[in-house]
């Protein structure tokens, strides 16, 4: 049956409801948000999970659809014309539900690197031409090592619940069940060592209970020793509270450096093992391009543990003076003081509060930036933070945006204050799911 005649059988004309428990005949069209692809039923858009371009394929509408309804969601059951892209799940739990799958985590799981890569490139670029009407043509950067390792095994960081018997577990999407799971394929193999150690997938867990564990990675002479953090319902149940995070290979100037980062447990600090590395040569790279004179004075907004800031203060020199960072998570900002203060940049002033109102009393010294980095959350900076950047007049502006469409929407604002994008950059350091991160550099 195509499409059209099973649509016309959905639409009964004495209820609003949709039959999904009939499945639809669909060519899936284009890339969507949120690692979902765009169909077409009857001229009403369909938001489709597990599709690619081109394809052919069968899918179940998600319960709840409505005539009535602007647009639809939907899963694949059965690819009957599969893209050149598809392949097999490397982690089935995370495909589809029809398939045994349902846990969330990894979208993109039946696609290969090469079609995500073509998939964030292509919807960074239709961002920036729909909401920011900029030409763009971004080039994607792989982390070197995912390719080797199928997209697998680069978290160093995991969050479980306890189902009901109290084994680690994943929501199942659309229902209340929990998928058990014994292994977590996007995480570390060395974080998948510590949790079977710790006896976490033995489970006893209290049920419904949170697990969160945190294993850094490790780099040249590094040793685990109890490096790692098991956290529990929010209270530390082995390893320790305080973790020591090592970036190799900082580009400074002229010299490599490995830097060493304190970092509580349960705050912030990058997911996969080489973002960390791969993001501050980036922002270090694009700071030494644009940069005509030295940086003097930096704003390194959105902080967090100091990754930026500490690198930036040593590219600047000068002990720190100068440098004036801004985070909203005080444990997030005591582990920043320690990172400056070990790196020997006391003269910085890493300020804890809310961007917006700790740029509303700025000391004297920090008033005039050359530099300004930004690393907000998912939802970008927003106009009026953008606005207060652009008033202090810097040379060059870092956006680094882990949401593609908030960056487009503040790039609008920054455009609109006499700010140029002069550069963009994406940088896989999320495979197997839709987020991407992407660093763009305005000049004035
Ligand atoms: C994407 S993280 C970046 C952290 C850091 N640049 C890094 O790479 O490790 C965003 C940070 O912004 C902080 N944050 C979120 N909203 C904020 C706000 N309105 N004011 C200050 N900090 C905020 C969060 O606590 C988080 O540490």
């Amino acid at each position: 049956m195509t499409s059209e005649a099973v649509q016309s059988s959905l639409n009964s004309p004495h209820t609003n409801a949709v039959d999904t428990a009939q499945t639809l005949e669909v060519t899936i069209e284009r890339f969507a948000d949120q690692g979902r692809c765009i169909a077409h039923v009857d001229g009403r858009v369909v938001f489709v999970r597990f599709a690619l371009p081109g394809e052919r394929v069968r899918i179940s509408l998600d319960p709840g659809a409505e005539r009535k309804d602007r647009f639809w969601t939907g899963e694949v059951v059965e690819v009957l014309e599969a893209s050149p892209y598809r392949v097999s799940p490397a982690w089935p739990a995370a495909g589809p539900v029809s398939m045994g799958g349902g846990v969330g985590g990894a979208d993109l799981v039946h696609v290969n690197l090469e079609g995500q890569h073509l998939w964030k490139k292509t919807l960074i670029d239709e961002q920036m031409d729909r909401l920011a009407n900029v030409d763009s043509d971004v080039e994607l950067h792989a982390v070197a090592s995912d390719e080797q390792r199928g997209g697998l095994h680069w978290r160093t960081r995991i969050e479980m619940v306890a189902d009901e018997a109290g084994r680690p577990s994943m929501h199942q999407r659309g229902s209340h069940e929990r998928l058990a799971i014994d292994d977590m394929p996007l995480a570390t193999q060395e974080l998948n060592g510590i949790a079977t150690q710790e006896g976490v997938w033995k489970g006893g867990f209290e049920p419904n209970a949170s697990i969160r564990l945190a294993v850094p990675a490790l780099h040249g002479s590094d040793k685990r020793e109890d490096n790692f953090a098991l956290i529990v319902n929010d209270k530390l149940v082995a390893g320790r509270s305080t973790l020591t995070e090592t970036v190799p290979e900082v580009q400074i100037g002229s010299t490599k450096r490995t830097l060493s980062y304190s970092v509580a447990a349960d705050g912030f600090w990058q997911v996969h093992r080489q973002a960390p590395s791969t993001l501050v040569n980036a922002v270090l790279q694009a700071a030494q391009n644009e940069l005509t004179s030295a940086p003097h004075t930096i704003w390194d907004l959105y902080s967090g543990s100091g990754l930026f800031t500490v690198a930036l203060g040593l590219l600047a020199g000068k002990g720190g003076n100068g440098l004036f960072s801004v985070e909203g998570s005080p444990v997030a900002v005591r582990s920043a003081r320690k990172n400056l203060r070990h790196a020997g940049l006391e003269a910085a002033q890493a300020r804890q509060g809310m961007v917006n109102r700790a740029l509303r009393s700025i000391p004297e010294r920090f008033l005039h930036p050359n530099l300004v980095v930004l690393d907000p959350p998912r939802a970008g900076a927003k106009a009026q933070v953008v606005h207060q950047i652009t008033a202090a007049h810097p040379d060059v502006v870092i956006y680094v945006a882990c949401d593609p469409t908030s960056l487009a929407r503040d790039m609008t604002t920054f455009i609109a204050d006499g700010y140029d994008p002069v550069d963009l950059q994406a940088y896989d350091i999320y495979p197997m799911t839709h987020h991407v991160e992407t660093i763009a550099v305005f000049r004035r």
